[in-house]
This record gives structure tokens, sequence and C-alpha cells, in this order.
């Protein structure tokens, strides 16, 4: 036999049943028990799906109310003061409020998982800090799967990780100083897990996949060869690339098994088999990353040489990392077409996958022949479906020059020919798209979705929002309008749904951050837009008001990001198809008279490959792909681009070659430290660094929206500078925004004057 195991199941539910019950509780609708209770129902409906899958290795721990890199930090009690934990449990009010700010507290910074779309919250840490065991869930989860007869695998983020991606405040230090006070905490864990019954545990290190610093390496073999002597065996999980230089490094450590992700890296296997002596290989065949269906003949074969070399007590059979990253189960869609649903799998069909897979190596192919063949067939059809290709797009492909991917005018003469037609007011004040996802606005999107709601009802409803929205940023003297996306459900699916060669899923939801939630659209064959998809609204918006009105439309690269996409094409090649389709868009709202387009990028720091020596081809393709986008207009549209939780300190240069008239930033939670690189580069174009953190439900007052301003000031000339949010306002309620946004206009309007008063 051969064992199969899992990393991680996704928590949100298959109905986002925690979503509800953790903002059923922010609300204070329910209690801790009720919340408390949903989390223990979920907890154990994922484990019996996961046994009954046959899987052997089942994670817990894996669970998490908000995030489980902020449960790490919790259960090292590595609390900031702010939140005033006075020593003992961290409770879960302590742990909402770290995540999410509290009146007196602002929120801890959070940011992406890697190169996922999940976000987590940082650890902060201060000089000298002390640690201690400061929460029993991984402990209680493990007794709790444990009574209902499930023996776990509890999961930990390993200490390297955790302090590796955490930030320093005050003194300058680097975290890793820290290790000698984190690992007695991690010991007492594992000891804790082991007298519980535990015989394994699973430690996450996805630095392993990246170019680790000398004190990173020394930092792996003084953790590990403590935690070795603690009680259950470690198996060290990589994921989300390969070990490459840090193969021999991740071999040597004293634990028990490592876990490789082959579906990202399926060639570092045989560079890990020779170093592999006296350990268990966890194979990451099944890709935990992307909703397809697994070719799993090419599996098997790639798998059978580990076989082969370590023998069946060696190796075990996992997905490539956590399932958090797909959605739940294929078995709820029924919208998705029968050809389409057989080239897809989801977390559950993934374990399956797992589980054959397993039982093909240790029984042998012909155990489970039915399944082999299933899986053959689905793939050969998928390879050869009409509905993948398109000739008109591959045509049109072949046609773009260099010139297109060149604005006409340089910057300094787009900027006076903008200045001329915008006349904006010095430090001009804009949002940065989206207003209040109200439950009416959605209710209204759900009616229309059932038919209860008709078109021009859904329509006319939409439009009296815009029209509010409008009117609302007119009282509040904000100088560029946007329109509200009140008609998008998400800034990518809007867009999949609009564009050929997508399609999307009913259900298929996976975890952004907190109780937050993405569908990403699947692009399964070559992109195009049938017709223009966002010209009448802004159009519209534009009509209501005299100021000048941004068009609204996500970048290329993001809308790539954000979805599944196909992996029998290059990535770079199906960004190009959408770069063009989004060109037109950009083309068709500069002829309907918006004087400034907005084309979205958060997610393009994101895309950066974890290595360092793949960055610069990444670079190339996914900024030609910008520029492809924005450079068909004429010199006086001004383009804006937006980007979110990005460090921009490695890629300064790339972002200027994006060459965007206007650049807004996430800058606030780290008080305006984002945008020193901007200043440093001397960065041409303007720039908008936000000054009000939107994930927090926190209001923020003027003075210290002006303080921020005026950090700003010092590192970025007056006249390039943009008042604006962190990001946009989806997500947050009509009474914050009005505050926030008062406030953010009278900071504006302030900072003018007094720059006006020391001329
Ligand atoms: N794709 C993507 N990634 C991103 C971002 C983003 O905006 N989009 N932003 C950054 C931060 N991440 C975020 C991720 C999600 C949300 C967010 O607000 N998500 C919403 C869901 C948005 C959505 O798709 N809404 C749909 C569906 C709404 C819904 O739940 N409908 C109900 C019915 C509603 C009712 O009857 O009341 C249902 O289907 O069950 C809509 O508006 O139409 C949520 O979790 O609550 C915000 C930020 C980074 N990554
Ligand atoms: N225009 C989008 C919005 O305002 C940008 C969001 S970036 C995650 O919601
Ligand atoms: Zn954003």
């Amino acid at each position: 036999m051969i064992r199969s195991a899992n990393l991680g199941f996704p928590r949100i539910g298959a109905r986002r049943e925690l979503k509800r019950a953790v903002e059923a509780y922010w609300k204070g609708a329910t209690d801790a028990a009720a919340l408390e209770g949903t989390g223990r129902e979920l907890r154990a409906r994922h484990w019996q799906a996961q046994q009954a899958a046959g899987i052997d290795a089942i994670p817990s721990n894996d669970f998490s109310f908000y995030d489980q890199m902020l449960d790490m930090t919790a259960l090292l009690g590595a609390v900031p003061e702010r939140f005033g934990h006075r020593g003992g449990a961290v409770g879960l009010d302590t742990l909402f409020a770290m995540a999410r700010g509290r009146d007196d507290a602002p929120a801890m910074e959070m940011t992406k998982w890697f190169d996922t779309n999940y976000h987590f919250i940082v650890p902060e840490l201060t000089d000298g800090m002390r640690f201690a065991l400061s929460s029993s869930k991984p402990v209680d989860e493990f007794i709790e799967a444990k009574k209902l007869g499930i023996v776990t695998r509890p999961v930990l983020i390993g200490p390297v990780t955790w302090l590796s991606l955490a930030k320093t405040k005050g003194a300058e230090f680097d975290p890793l100083d820290l290790l000698h006070g984190v690992l007695p905490i991690y010991e007492q864990i594992l000891d804790g897990l082991a007298a519980a019954g535990a015989e394994w545990v699973q430690i996450d290190e996805p630095v392993l996949v990246t170019d680790l610093t000398a004190r990173q390496q020394g930092a792996f073999a003084t953790a590990y060869d403590a935690l070795a002597k603690a009680g259950p065996k470690i198996m060290l999980a990589s994921y989300f690339g390969a070990l490459g230089d840090n193969a021999a490094l991740a071999l040597r450590l004293p634990v028990a098994g490592v876990h490789l992700d082959l579906a990202r890296a399926p060639g570092q296997l045989a560079d890990v088999l020779p170093l592999a002596a006296g350990k268990v290989l966890s194979l990451g065949l099944i890709d935990g990353r992307n909703v397809w269906r697994a070719d799993l003949s090419a599996k098997l074969a790639l798998a059978k040489p580990a076989l082969a070399a370590l023998g069946p007590d060696r190796i075990e059979v996992a997905p490539s990392c956590s399932l958090l990253h797909v959605p739940v189960d294929l078995g709820q869609e029924d919208e998705i077409d029968d050809e389409l649903a057989s080239w897809l799998a989801f977390a559950v069909q993934k374990l399956g996958e797992v589980r054959t897979l397993a039982r093909a190596l240790g029984e042998g192919r012909s155990a489970v022949a039915r399944q082999m063949a299933a899986s053959d067939k689905a793939l050969a059809a998928r390879r050869a479906s009409a509905r993948i290709h398109d000739v008109a797009v591959s045509a049109r492909l072949d046609t773009v020059t260099p010139a297109d991917l060149e604005r006409r005018g340089t910057y300094a003469e787009r900027r006076a020919v903008q200045d001329e037609k915008l006349r904006l007011p010095a430090f001009p004040t804009t949002t940065i798209g989206s207003f209040p996802q109200t439950a009416e606005v959605r209710k209204a999107r759900a009616a229309h979705r059932k038919g209860e709601l008709d078109d021009a009802a859904y329509e006319a409803f939409l439009k009296d929002e815009t029209r509010a929205c409008v009117a609302e940023q007119e009282r509040l003297g904000l100088d560029m309008l946007v329109h509200g996306e009140f008609e998008r459900n998400d800034m990518v699916e809007y867009f999949g749904e609009l564009l050929a060669g997508f399609a999307f899923t009913r259900h298929g939801w996976v975890q952004s951050y907190g109780s937050r939630c993405v569908k990403p659209p699947l692009i399964y064959g070559d992109v195009s837009r049938p017709a223009p998809m966002t010209v009448d609204w802004s159009a519209f918006a534009q009509s209501l008001t005299t100021r000048p009105m941004k068009g609204m439309l996500t970048g290329p690269v993001t809308i790539l990001q954000w979805s599944f996409v196909r992996d029998d094409q290059p990535r770079e090649r199906t960004c190009r198809q959408i770069a063009l389709a989004i060109r037109d868009e950009v083309c068709d709202l500069e002829a309907a008279g918006l004087p400034a387009i907005q084309i979205d990028e958060p997610a393009l720091r994101e895309g950066l490959p974890l290595r360092c020596a793949d960055w610069a081809g990444y670079l190339a393709w996914a900024i030609d792909a910008f520029r492809l986008t924005a450079s068909g207009v004429r010199n006086d549209t001004q383009i804006h681009t937006h980007m979110c939780y990005s460090e921009f300190n490695d890629i300064i240069e790339h972002i200027a070659r994006m060459d965007a008239d206007v650049i807004s930033i996430e800058a606030s939670r780290s008080d305006m430290e984002l945008l020193q690189v901007f200043g440093d580069f001397d960065y041409p174009n303007e720039i908008g660094p936000g000054i009000w953190d939107i994930h927090s439900p926190r209001i923020p007052s003027e003075a210290e929206m002006t303080a921020l301003l005026a950090k700003a000031t010092k590192a970025i000339p007056a006249e390039r500078l943009w008042v604006n949010p962190d990001c946009g306002l989806k997500t947050r309620a009509w009474p914050e925004v009005r505050a926030s946004l008062a406030n953010l206009v009278a900071a504006a309007k302030g900072v003018r004057q007094g720059a006006l008063a020391a001329e």
C-alpha cells in the first residue's frame, strides 16, 4: 500500500458557511459559541470528506477563522503591544482585532502569500520580543478529530518561513535574530501534539522554494536540529516551486519526510531522489493551484522512478500544495456543460485523483483501470476539442508590432495636454473605482441572475446606484470621479463573463483574505471580446457630471493571474490575447468621451516568479501586455493604473516602464514606506499613494491623512502627487465611506492651502 496524503483542505465551506458565520459574529448578530460551533461542524465535515476519499494522512490545524499565518502568530504569543494582550490565550476578539484593526489599534499588515491571491497577516516583530505558547488550537483540533476516529497530521507554518515573512518594527534587526526565541515554543507545540497522540506533523516551509540567504540556510539547520528532538515525525513541506539549490539543504535536515511540488516542478524529482536516503518523499503530483483534471497516466509515469528508488514505504502521494487555493467541489456545479466539466477537478475530485494514483502505484494500474482510462479519455478529448482554438485570435496576435506598445508622445508631452484638458487642482483627489457593494446591490444581482428581476429593472436599479454615487462624489468634492462598479460582481469575474474563451462557476469560491472570497473564472480557450463591455456604464456616468470621469478596467496580467488559466499554452500567450481584448475596450472608452481610463494591475507583483532568475522573463511579457493594452490612445487621454499589496523595491524600473500617466498604490498600512522607492528611483510620472486603509472598518481622521500626505511630499514632488484611498471601496459601508472621504478631501484641501502659503 502507498499512503495518500493531503496538505490542507479549503476551510470556507462548500457554500461559504464560514464566511457567513464570521461576518455574522463581526456584526454582533451571533455569539462566539455559534461561531465556534460552525467551525467545529466544518472541520468535521472536511475531515470526513477526506476520509471518504481514502486519504491516509489527513491534515488538522489547516482550519482557521481568518488566516493560518495569523494563527501561528497567536500561537507564539507574538501580539503587537497596541492590542493590549496581557498574556494567556489569545482570544477570538484579539485575533480579529489584529486582522481587522480596532478603533484604538490599526490592523496588522496584510500581504500576498507567495504568488497566490491568498493574503496573510504579516507578523510584526520588535527587537527582543518575547514569545509564549498562547493557544492550544493545534492540540484541540487534533483531539477533536481523534474523537471522530480520525488521527490527523497537524499542520504548522515553520519557524523559518514565519520569521522570513515577518516585518520588523522600531529598531533595525533581522527577524531571524528571534529564531532562538520561537524555537522553544515550537518544541512545546510539538511535544503537546506528541502527547495527544500525533505520530506525524506537517511543517510548511514554502520559503524553501525561494532564493535563501546564508542566514536563512543557517536558520534551517538550527531550527530543525531543535525540532527533530521533539516528539512527532516531521513532514517538511515545500511547495509553489522547486527546491532547486536548496534541495541538498532540505534533504540534509533531520526530518522524517520532505514534500515536493511536482506539479510546478516535475523535473526536481530526478534531482532529489539521489539525496533522499532515509527519508519519506511526499510526491505532490496533483496540482493544488489549478482546476484542470490531471493526466493520471503522465503522473504515474513521473512517480514510478520514486517507487523504484525508495520502495512503497517511503513514498506518499499528495496534491502539490494545500487545496486552499482551489474550489471545494465540482459536484455542485450544475451549470457547467458536460464537456467542460469533464476537463475539471476541484478539491474533492483532486483527492480522488490522489487516491487513484496511490493505488495505481501500490497495486498496479489495473487496480484502477477504469479511473485511469477515464482520465486518458478526458485529456484526449480536451486536446482535440474545437472550443479551445479561434483562428482569428491567433491571426491578430501575429499582427502586433513594437509600435503598438508605445504611447504616441512622451510623458512630458502627455502631461502638458492632459493638464490643459483636465484642469485639476494640485493634489487632485480620486478613488480607486468601486463604491460599497451593499447587500442591496448583491441582492438585486442575485435576483437578476435567478430571473426574478428582469433586465430592464436591474439596469434601472444599477443606473440609480450609479447616479447616487456620482452625486455623492460631487457633494464630497472629489476631483476625478468614477462610476462605482455596481454592475460588477468582481473586477475579474465580470470581465471573464463578457470575454470569449472564459467559463465561470456557480460555487467555485476560493478564500482571498479573511471572510472574503473570489470566484476565479476559467480560461479554457482563445480569448477575444465579442462586444464592448464597460463603455455604456462609463459613458452614462460621464453624462451625469461635468467633472472628469475615469473609465475602469482590469488589466491583462491581473485577469490572467486571478483566473484559472489553461495549461496547454504558455501563460504569456494567453495574457497577450487578453491584452488585445482590453486594448479595444480602452480605445472604445476614449471614443465615448472618457478623458481618463484606469487599467488596474493589482496582481502584477504577485505574478512575479519566486526565483529572481525567472523575473526578467516574466516582467518583459507582463509589462509589454500592459503597454499593449494602454497604448492605443491619444496623448490627452490620461491612463491610470492601480496596484495594491505590492512591494515595489525590486521592480520599480519595470513599474516605470509601464509608463502609466498616474499610478495609485496601497501605502497606508506601511506608513508610506512603499512610496520611498518611487522617490529614490526618481519615478517620473504621477503617483497617488493610498492614505486610507480601506481593508479596515476604522475611519481615518483628517489629521492622520494630512500626516501621511506630509510624509508623501518628502518622497515625491508635490506636483506629481494624487490623493486617494489604498484601494476600491466595495467592501466598506456607506457611512464609513462618506466620513472617510470627507476627511480625505479635507486633508487634500488643507495641504493645498498649506502648500500655497509656503510659496
Ligand atoms: N478576484 C479578485 N481578487 C482580489 C481582489 C478582487 O477584488 N478580486 N481584491 C484584492 C483583495 N481581495 C478581495 C477579494 C474578494 C473581495 C470581495 O468582496 N468578495 C466578496 C464576493 C464578491 C462577489 O463575487 N460577489 C458576487 C456574489 C455575491 C454573493 O455572495 N451573492 C450571494 C447572494 C446575495 C444575496 O442574495 O444577498 C450568493 O451568490 O450566494 C456579486 O456581487 O454578485 C465576498 O467575499 O463577499 C474583496 C477583496 C486582491 N484580490
Ligand atoms: N477598481 C478596483 C476597485 O476599486 C480595483 C481593486 S484592486 C484589488 O475595486
Ligand atoms: Zn486595489
